[in-house]
């Protein structure tokens, strides 16, 4: 959370290519209106401040009362109005006055301050194909209970649940809805979709051990990359599902030659333990890069 003072014609945009609010100056401060000019000339306006934001940022007012929540791509924020400029002599013509040599000063700009604060949806988020058993896993691992069921897109929202560790930290992770080739073209959930997982800070590839998992991780890599390519740099781990039945067996033992893979099977509990280790090892490193982007950013 950062509190921040905007002066004249300052505007927040939201954008998925930025992570944090490291970047945001605490007092951002834009030119006042020009003033107004003999010879016809009327002062300009001052320019616009666009300060890009994370997508899911929201503000807050003095009172701490939410005045803006940037959740889509572009969303803006107009934190203070600027300054208009001052109107040149010819503004003051009149019938009797054919020379005013009178001009306006700019106007000054508004002065606010507003709280900035990220709101993430969770800090594992589990990606994959609808049917891969995603709500099975949640239902697992944690006390969320997403139904569940032999059909594609039985979730339609995001359901969290938390992990407690022995160390009392608990761990946010996120059913998020399944995704199919072209989600990034609004197929399906699609864009929607992906906006959830923008905001999860790591990710889990959860895979249907008995339909090609290697299919359906190049398809999901390609689904986030093409939406944003920021995210394939989250971290995140490979898991095929349904080890419990041969054909998921066959598929793990096959694609565990090709690339680093845990496999589990959220039915009946092969496994789980292992991944909940994971899970804490990709915690603990976000936390542990988080912590020192917010030091190098106060030195
Ligand atoms: N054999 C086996 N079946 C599983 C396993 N995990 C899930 N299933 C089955 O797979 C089907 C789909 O499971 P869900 O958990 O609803 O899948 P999902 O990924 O949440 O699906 P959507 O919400 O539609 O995206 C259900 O019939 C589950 O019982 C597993 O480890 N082994
Ligand atoms: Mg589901």
């Amino acid at each position: 959370m950062e509190a921040m003072d905007a002066f004249p014609s300052s505007v927040r945009g939201a954008t998925h290519t930025v992570k944090g609010l490291n970047h945001c100056k605490k007092v951002v401060i834009a030119k006042h209106g020009e003033r107004g000019f003999d010879k016809d000339c009327n002062g300009k306006n001052a320019q616009h401040i666009i300060i890009p934001v994370p997508l899911g940022t929201i503000v807050k007012d003095d009172n701490g009362t939410v005045v803006g929540d940037l959740t889509t791509e572009g969303m803006m924020f107009v934190a203070a109005r600027g300054g208009a400029g001052g109107r040149g002599n010819k503004f003051f013509l009149t019938d009797t006055e054919q020379a005013p040599d009178i001009a306006e000063f700019g106007a000054e700009g508004e002065s606010n301050t507003y709280t900035l604060e990220v709101r993430s949806l969770a800090h594992i988020g589990l990606l994959g194909f609808p049917n891969a058993g995603k709500s099975t896993l949640l239902r697992a691992l944690t006390r969320a209970r997403p139904t569940v069921a032999p059909y594609p897109f039985t979730t339609l929202k995001p359901h969290i649940g938390m992990v407690p560790y022995d160390d009392y930290e608990q761990v946010a992770i996120a059913d998020l809805p399944g995704l199919i080739p072209g989600s990034h073209k609004n197929y399906g959930l699609g864009i929607q979709f992906l906006q959830h997982i923008e905001r999860c800070r790591g990710l889990i590839f959860l895979l249907d051990g008995t339909s090609d998992p290697q299919l359906q991780y190049d398809t999901l890599s390609h689904e986030i990359t093409q939406y944003n390519s920021a995210l394939k740099a989250r971290p995140n781990c490979v898991v095929v599902n349904k080890i419990d039945t041969e054909e998921g067996k066959r598929s793990f033992e096959k694609l565990k030659k090709k690339m680093r893979v845990l496999g589990i099977s959220a039915k009946t509990g092969v496994n789980l333990g292992e991944l909940l280790t994971v899970v804490r090892d990709m915690y603990d490193k976000y936390e542990a890069k988080e912590q020192e982007e917010g030091c190098n950013n106060n030195v």
